[in-house]
């Protein structure tokens, strides 16, 4: 099912971006796990929308109701429900996209494969509102890890062609994902981030939009977590982190940087530190040989288009009428996703790791689902 994921800890995501609420219910949580809910609020901000002109100017409060698999802020192992309500929609903005399908977004293929009867308010189950209850569950996991010292944390990389200082991959220390896991629109060289917020507000004043990437680092992860084939971390993680909308790539460590080098070069030489531990001195490879963790840091960048919603004349198809139709999208859009999609692909990455047997015991097998 397309929109559960994950098999140990499972996600399970429902709602419309303009519907009553939209919500998440996640199944196989360990049981006793206290939760802070204000730093799961705090995650949920960075997210929210209406934050800056950077963002989509609507307003949603975004506080999730928790229904069930909480007691006393702790969790109780059985499926942890929380809901989100929708209070600010205005589906006015979406009246005439069922027939005129927006360039660039899910509408005329949605149509196709729900044959018309998928709700097109606000994008509806396509709409990155989704990624709202995914933060939710990613709030939970990653508290759930950072107790066992594995730190997630991300940064704008680059917003069009402005790009940020990238992460040392051999060395990130933790206040630097402590920072950057906390903040909203987070970069590592804070000069970037004017230039930035300017080129999107250029893009939205030419009723235009910009893509950017985004880079995250784990920490802390124990050596030889993951598995061969399609049990490994990048192929895990890749699914999750393609199923939020507006992602088009995945790479991990130099990713297709190194298809241009030689061996010589993408290989990270092993050494013994001080404590014994081996180490590399390099991390081309972002972390993972064979899908398995090395101990060094774990490194990804995350590709997201310009948003589809652009003001401007666009050229489409009124699937009614048979014929040729210019479209001007209407509606509130976040003239650029990528500040945004920092906390969700986070939270993508905490869920994922949930599902590696070994993750919460320091590498030792649970007899679980990832050998
Ligand atoms: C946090 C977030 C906010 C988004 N905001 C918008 C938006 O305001 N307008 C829009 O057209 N697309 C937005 N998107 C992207 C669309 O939902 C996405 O492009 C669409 O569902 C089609 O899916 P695809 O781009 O993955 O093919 C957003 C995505 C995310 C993750
Ligand atoms: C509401 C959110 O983002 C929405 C994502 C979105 C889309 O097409 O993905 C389109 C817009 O929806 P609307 O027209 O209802 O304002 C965004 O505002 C959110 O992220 O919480």
């Amino acid at each position: 099912m397309s929109s559960t994921w994950g098999e140990t800890v499972r996600i399970s995501i429902f709602g419309e971006s303009h519907g009553i609420a939209i919500g998440v219910v996640i199944d196989g949580l360990p049981a006793g796990e206290p939760i802070d809910m204000d730093a799961v609020l705090a995650q949920m901000k960075r997210r929210a929308p209406g934050q800056d002109k950077s963002a989509t100017p609507r307003k949603e409060s975004d506080f999730p109701k928790v229904m069930s698999g909480l007691l006393n802020h702790t969790t109780t192992g059985a499926p942890l429900c929380a809901v989100i309500e929708n209070t600010n929609t205005r589906s006015q903005d979406y009246g005439n996209l069922l027939d005129v399908p927006r360039p660039g977004h899910s509408d005329y293929p949605a149509y196709l494969h729900y044959h018309g009867f998928n709700d097109i308010r606000g994008g509806g189950h396509f709409s990155g509102r989704l990624t709202a209850p995914l933060v939710f569950a990613g709030a939970i996991c990653r508290q759930i890890l950072e107790r066992r010292g594995i730190r997630i944390g991300g940064h704008v990389a680059s917003v069009a062609q402005i790009q940020d200082t990238l992460f040392d991959p051999v060395d990130i220390p933790a206040e630097l994902l402590e920072t950057l896991s906390t903040t909203y629109f987070p970069v590592i060289d804070a000069g970037k981030k004017e230039a930035m917020a300017a080129l999107i507000e250029d893009a939205r004043m030419s009723q235009d939009s910009v893509g950017g990437i985004v880079e995250c680092a784990v920490t802390g992860l124990p050596a030889g977590i993951g598995g061969p084939l399609f049990g490994g971390i990048e192929p895990v993680l890749s699914s999750i982190l393609f199923g939020i909308p507006a992602v088009k790539g995945v790479e991990f460590g130099d990713g297709f940087g190194s298809c241009a080098l030689r061996g010589s070069q993408n290989n990270d030489p092993f050494y013994f530190d001080a404590d014994g531990k081996v180490k590399t001195s390099t991390n081309h490879a972002g972390g993972i040989l064979g899908g398995i963790t090395t101990g060094m840091p774990m490194v990804f960048r995350v590709g997201v288009k310009p948003t589809a919603s652009i003001s401007q004349n666009q050229q489409s198809v009124n699937l009614q009428t048979g014929e040729n139709q210019i479209l001007s999208v209407h509606g509130r859009h976040d003239p650029c996703i990528v500040p945004r999609a920092v906390p969700v692909v986070e939270s993508a990455a905490a869920i994922a790791l949930m599902n590696f047997d070994g993750i919460l015991t320091g590498g030792k097998s649970e007899g679980g689902w990832r050998a």
